[in-house]
């Protein structure tokens, strides 16, 4: 489907660049499909062209005319200032994939002044090693023919779900944001280990490998995410003394208020970086 298709990323940040080292590692596109523009950072620009052999463009938005999908992957804050620079040079035969952080497609549709297909998305940066979950949601104006294409896209970096966009927030501060809550884990966990006594190296090995078992193990069963951690804990013994230190910190109700709150925070950039009253 996305043979000879040439797919414009505007935006060259992590975002961007993870998508595009699995798309092309998935060989889903050649490097001659991909072109890639930013803001100002030609460094980078030049960076992504080296590593990767993709096409770059910075002063000239009339190469946009000959794409047939656009990526928007700029922060939020930006998207009106893009559009508004490059809506001259887009029309409503090419496909607009978002993979910003609450804006809606209708707000996109505002701001492009045309009814061009939009699909709004939500991967996460383990894109980068071929393993993001991407949530798809066909917005305005996009046919099953758009979100194929997307689904393929995005099935190159990871998983998908297709999901209906109004659950697009709450995914953002589910499985978005996700990945930095995990390495936020990662790294608590790496300073318990040096605290009592483990080597850097061997510490990172050892948690590297509890989280890939515990996260197959999650994939691979039907039991509750409780059965699972009491499956570890024998009465008086070493996880029953961690977990009433974990406790005593409120430590799940910790997590519980940060994805709502993260949830609600793309909501809020969602109403903060539109035009749509
Ligand atoms: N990082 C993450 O974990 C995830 C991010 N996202 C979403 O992806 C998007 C990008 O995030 P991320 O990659 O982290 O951001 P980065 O800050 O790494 O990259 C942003 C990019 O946008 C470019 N940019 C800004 N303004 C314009 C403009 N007017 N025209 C063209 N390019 C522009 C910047 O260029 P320059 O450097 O020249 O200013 C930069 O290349 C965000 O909307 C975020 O919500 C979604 C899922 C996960
Ligand atoms: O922090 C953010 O806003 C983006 C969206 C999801 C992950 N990073």
């Amino acid at each position: 489907m996305l043979t000879n298709k040439k797919v414009a990323f505007i935006g060259a940040g992590s975002m961007a660049e993870a998508m595009i080292s699995g798309i092309l590692k998935e060989k889903v596109l050649l490097p001659q499909q991909i072109f890639v523009t930013n803001r100002s950072n030609k460094e980078r620009l030049l960076l992504l062209q080296e590593q990767y052999g993709v096409k770059t463009f910075s002063n000239n938005q009339e190469i946009l005319l000959e794409m047939d999908i656009v990526v928007f992957a700029m922060k939020p804050k930006d998207i009106a200032e893009t559009i508004a620079k490059i809506r001259h040079y887009t029309t409503e035969q090419q496909l607009f994939i978002s993979v910003l952080a609450g804006v809606s497609t209708s707000c996109i549709s505002q701001l492009l002044g045309h009814n061009a297909p939009i699909i709004r998305t939500m991967p996460n940066t383990s894109a980068a090693v071929g393993e993001s979950i991407t949530a798809i949601s066909s917005g305005n104006f996009a046919e099953l023919e758009h979100l194929n294409m997307s689904e393929e896209l995005f099935k190159a970096i990871g998983e998908v779900a297709i999901v209906e966009e109004e659950k697009l927030d709450a995914i953002t501060g589910l499985s978005g944001s996700g990945p930095a809550y995990i390495y936020y884990l990662i790294e608590a966990m790496e300073i318990g280990a040096k605290e009592i006594g483990l080597d850097e190296h061997l510490a990172k090995s050892l948690i590297a490998q509890v989280l890939i078992g515990a996260a197959e193990r999650i994939k691979s069963t039907d039991l509750s995410s409780k059965t699972l951690y009491k499956q570890v804990m024998s009465p008086g013994g070493t996880t029953e003394a961690g977990f009433k230190v974990l406790e005593s910190y409120h430590y799940q109700e910790a997590m519980v208020e940060c994805i709502k709150r993260a949830a609600a925070r793309s909501t809020e950039l969602g109403k903060l970086y539109s035009n749509v009253k």
